[in-house]
């Protein structure tokens, strides 16, 4: 027989959690997570059960909060009512589509991110970059995973070209479609661990999902011939759970998130280019032609990519015009 506390690390509960707990809190509820998010309702689950319940949360002098997939929450026992979501590890939010001023929670807790990303033309550095940007911000360690190696001789270089963005950036070759060649995954998904997806439409998600879980239950489309796009066949969100006891997160809304609130994630994945720019003789230089201009000596002196370089000022041009609409539209 599991003990209670067992069952919770098996969901995955961690020390981070007891943390916040009050002695009352100790005495007076039970954690669940919740597994999946309906529209109207949320599935939990704690220590040897699982429920349905309504998706808002609401505690006297709190605002109402709508805890998102692998979140954890209080549950009372003598009301059977949510009393509070605990504070997450880690949040992926977005702009809720309909009021940009809004954020909209996608998943917590996450203890590793698969940036998944396909070995054929719609393999892209800059979108990598960006989903690594992303990593970085929301705190959450990134693997990427290159899908499809069966179909190219030369997924080597796609493979070089993903681990030049980093130094020490882990990057793992599969044929999504292969239990063998997943099954390497597996240790990034222990017991207990949450692994969200991230990765654009068609490039091997859901398959990746199905193979590491031994089944089919996940829709897959067959991508659409000439390009290399596919279509969103996912619809829920959901945490799916593997033999070996991780869990696996793949949601629709994860799939397009947009940066903001970036700039920390930027200077992380472009450390290299934050550093040689502290030897910039203006501090607000701007790379352009400056005199004692670093950035653009290091270019000179090929140390630094013209390439990367471009990318490293999309992402921050970008940023800065997001962080100024922001400011504006933030209410007062
Ligand atoms: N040959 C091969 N085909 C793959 C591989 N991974 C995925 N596919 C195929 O690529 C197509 C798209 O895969 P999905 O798993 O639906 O992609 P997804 O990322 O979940 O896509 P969305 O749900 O649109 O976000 C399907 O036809 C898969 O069978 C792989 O490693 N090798
Ligand atoms: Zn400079």
């Amino acid at each position: 027989m599991q003990s209670t506390f067992e069952m919770l690390e098996d969901l995955g509960w961690k020390p981070y959690f007891s943390d916040q707990l009050t002695g009352e809190e100790v005495q007076q509820c039970d954690p669940f997570r919740v597994m999946a998010v309906h529209r109207g309702k949320i599935a939990i689950a704690g220590a040897g059960s699982q429920r349905f319940i309504a998706p808002k949360v609401s505690a006297p002098g709190f605002p109402d909060d709508y805890p998102t997939v692998g979140d954890w929450l209080l549950m009372d026992r003598s009301t059977q009512q949510a009393t509070r979501v605990l504070h997450p590890m880690n949040l992926f939010k977005r702009r809720a589509p309909g009021d940009r001023r809004k954020e909209q929670k996608i998943a917590a807790n996450v203890d590793t991110l698969f940036v998944v990303a396909s070995c054929n033309q719609d393999f892209s550095v800059a979108r990598l970059e960006r989903y690594l940007v992303l990593a970085r911000e929301v705190g959450v360690n990134p693997v990427v995973v290159l899908t499809k190696t069966d179909l190219t001789t030369t997924a080597e270089d796609f493979a070089a070209a993903a681990r030049a963005i980093e130094p020490g950036l882990r990057v793992e070759m599969v044929n999504g479609r292969d239990p063998a060649s997943v099954a390497h995954l597996a240790s990034w998904c222990g017991k207990g661990e949450t692994v969200a997806l991230l990765g654009s439409s068609g490039v091997g998600k859901s398959t990746l999902v199905n193979t590491m879980r031994g089944s089919d239950s996940i829709a897959t489309q067959a991508i659409r011939s000439g390009d290399a796009t596919g279509r969103h066949t996912t619809t829920v969100r959901e945490m799916h759970r593997l033999d070996h006891g991780g869990w696996l997160l793949d949601t629709p809304g994860m799939r397009e998130l947009q940066l903001h609130d970036a700039a920390s994630g930027i200077a992380e994945v472009f450390d290299d280019f934050v550093l040689v720019a502290q030897d910039c003789r203006f501090s607000n230089c701007a790379h352009a032609s400056e005199p004692g201009c670093a950035v653009r000596a290091a270019i000179s002196a090929g140390t630094l990519t013209t390439e990367r370089f471009e990318r490293w000022r999309k992402l921050d041009a970008e940023e800065s015009i997001n962080a100024a609409q922001l400011a504006r539209r933030r209410p007062r």
